[in-house]
């Protein structure tokens, strides 16, 4: 980000001063939406950095805007200010509004507020929060004000590990500039903030994309421009015969949630390989789809039709599951496991180093750490990630409320799809079911995992906009329509 900002100043006809008077009046923007009384006590506590800078800045447009009751306190812990800081003191002192100096953090001890603005340190984090910095946080933390940060919570790192005993800003609202922050992305953020929004400054978009960097955060755009359309003159042969190994006698559903999806997501032919009981249920749920019963007797050229072979949603760890898993891994031929297919992999570490290239593996957070060992922070866990999927060829689809898709190439693909509302059982079979049906219609394994992530999200979010919780076999049937708008 400090490179895009940079970029901005070299290439485009505004200077740093400006670039923060852009961001500030960003924020107020986006302030004056949230903060609706012009009478409230607002506190702006501002550091001696750039991100105190925006804070200085957004008083003086605040006040200009005729909120009535704003105090600012400069943070003075050390000497170091910087030019945009400076600049803005010199414009806040010509209006009537208080400043105080605070060099130490009891100085702060009596603050009341209705809403407090945190200003004080921002992207520029270099350390972790201690003496005076830290006690001062714990004394805003501790009042009853609701907390705004400006781009960034005080003490929150923007990238790497975030502590297990957080010690910075509890933010109600972060306002951040540009583009979210990779840590915003990780479940321990939480700690950190409730929610945030981004702002646009005026950075330069098609050089923050030019950028190279490994993490990647999905968008519609990305979308459309892979989705492949059904083509004039095709026929079901076009679009490929998946094969689904799922399902067991208590674990019937999660064969037909994985095999709803496959269909749903445009599968020409779905083929699902379950035990003789489940064969009912499936006939009568799902006329579509066929079955081929599995017993002991499956040979390898019984599999040669399929184009795609998943395995693992309701699979169930017996000692027959591991060797049909072998003999499927035999094929050498591109596979996705979830479930109970990434539990026998997490014991049969053989069969996890015999995976084919360019195999898609679709762990939850536990899951993941059967595999590749226990983690004590996503920071970790992403790096492990990101070393595995290259080290192995494989897509390491690591499920959470914001996937991340680890590639091969190292490349991280972060999706913003998906909400608490979709979180609960069979949802990961659906996924299964997507990223199958898109590798059976030719899709090469990063573009079936990115799109079917993507879109899985999707029509969670938007069966979510009515429902409080949201079905797996809700977001299956509603696949076909979000691809469908996703191509508007
Ligand atoms: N680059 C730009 O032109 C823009 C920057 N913007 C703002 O600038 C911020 C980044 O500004 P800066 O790089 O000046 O950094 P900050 O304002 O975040 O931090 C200021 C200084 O605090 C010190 N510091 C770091 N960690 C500390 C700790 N734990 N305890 C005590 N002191 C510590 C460091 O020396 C750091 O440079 C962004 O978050 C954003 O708010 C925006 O104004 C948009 C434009």
């Amino acid at each position: 980000m400090q490179e895009a900002d940079n970029y901005v100043i070299i290439n485009q006809p505004i200077s740093s001063i400006n670039l923060m008077e852009n961001a500030s009046k960003a924020f107020c923007k986006l302030f004056k939406k949230e903060v609706l009384d012009k009478e409230a006590q607002l506190s702006i506590l501002c550091g001696q950095g750039n991100n105190g800078g925006d804070g200085l800045a957004i008083a003086r447009l605040l006040h200009n805007d005729k909120y009535k009751n704003i105090s600012v306190y400069v943070i003075k812990f050390a000497d170091s200010q910087s030019e945009g800081n400076k600049q803005n003191v010199k414009r806040l002192l010509k209006l009537k509004v208080p400043v105080t100096i605070v060099q130490n953090a009891v100085k702060l001890k009596e603050l009341k507020a209705d809403i407090i603005i945190d200003a004080m340190l921002g992207s520029g984090l270099n350390k972790p929060l201690k003496d005076d910095y830290a006690d001062l946080v714990a004394l805003v933390n501790a009042s009853k004000a609701r907390i705004i940060s400006v781009d960034v919570p005080t003490g929150f790192a923007t990238e790497g590990e975030i502590p297990e005993n957080y010690n910075g800003i509890k933010a109600d609202l972060v306002i951040s500039f540009q583009r979210p922050k990779i840590n915003f992305f990780f479940p321990e953020s939480v700690e950190a903030f409730y929610r945030y929004k981004i702002v646009d400054i005026g950075l330069d978009e098609n050089f923050i994309q030019g950028l190279t960097s490994n993490w990647k955060l999905l968008k519609n755009a990305d979308i459309k421009a892979l989705i492949k359309p059904r083509a004039n003159f095709s026929h079901k042969g076009t679009y490929g015969h998946a094969l689904l190994v799922a399902g067991n006698t208590t674990t019937m559903g999660a064969a037909i949630l994985v095999a709803s999806a496959c269909l749903n997501a445009g599968a020409g032919l779905t083929t699902v390989c379950l035990p003789q009981s489940g064969l009912i249920a499936l006939n009568t749920t799902l006329p579509e789809v066929m079955a081929l019963p599995r017993n002991e007797h499956l040979a390898i050229e019984d599999f040669d039709k399929f184009n795609v072979i998943a395995i693992g949603p309701g699979l169930g760890l017996e000692p027959e599951n591991e060797e049909l898993f072998e003999k499927i891994i035999n094929l050498n031929k591109p596979i996705i496991v979830d479930a109970d297919g990434l539990t026998i992999l997490s014991k049969r570490k053989d069969l996890l180093d015999k995976l084919p290239a360019e195999s898609i593996l679709t762990p939850h957070v536990k899951e993941f750490d059967r595999l590749f060992g226990e983690h004590k922070n996503w920071w970790g866990r992403i790096k492990t990630a990101q070393k595995e999927a290259k080290e192995r060829d494989l897509i390491i689809v690591l499920k959470n409320q914001y996937t991340f898709i680890c590639l091969p190439t190292g490349e991280v693909r972060i999706n913003p799809t998906g909400n608490p509302a979709i979180a609960s059982g069979g949802m990961g079979d659906v996924l299964t079911g997507i990223i199958t049906a898109f590798m059976a219609q030719g899709y090469s394994s990063e573009d079936a995992a990115t799109l079917a992530v993507y879109i899985h999200g999707k029509a969670g979010d938007k069966l979510a906009e009515n429902k409080f919780v949201v079905s797996a076999h809700q977001v299956a049937l509603q696949i076909p329509k979000t691809m469908k708008d996703s191509l508007s």
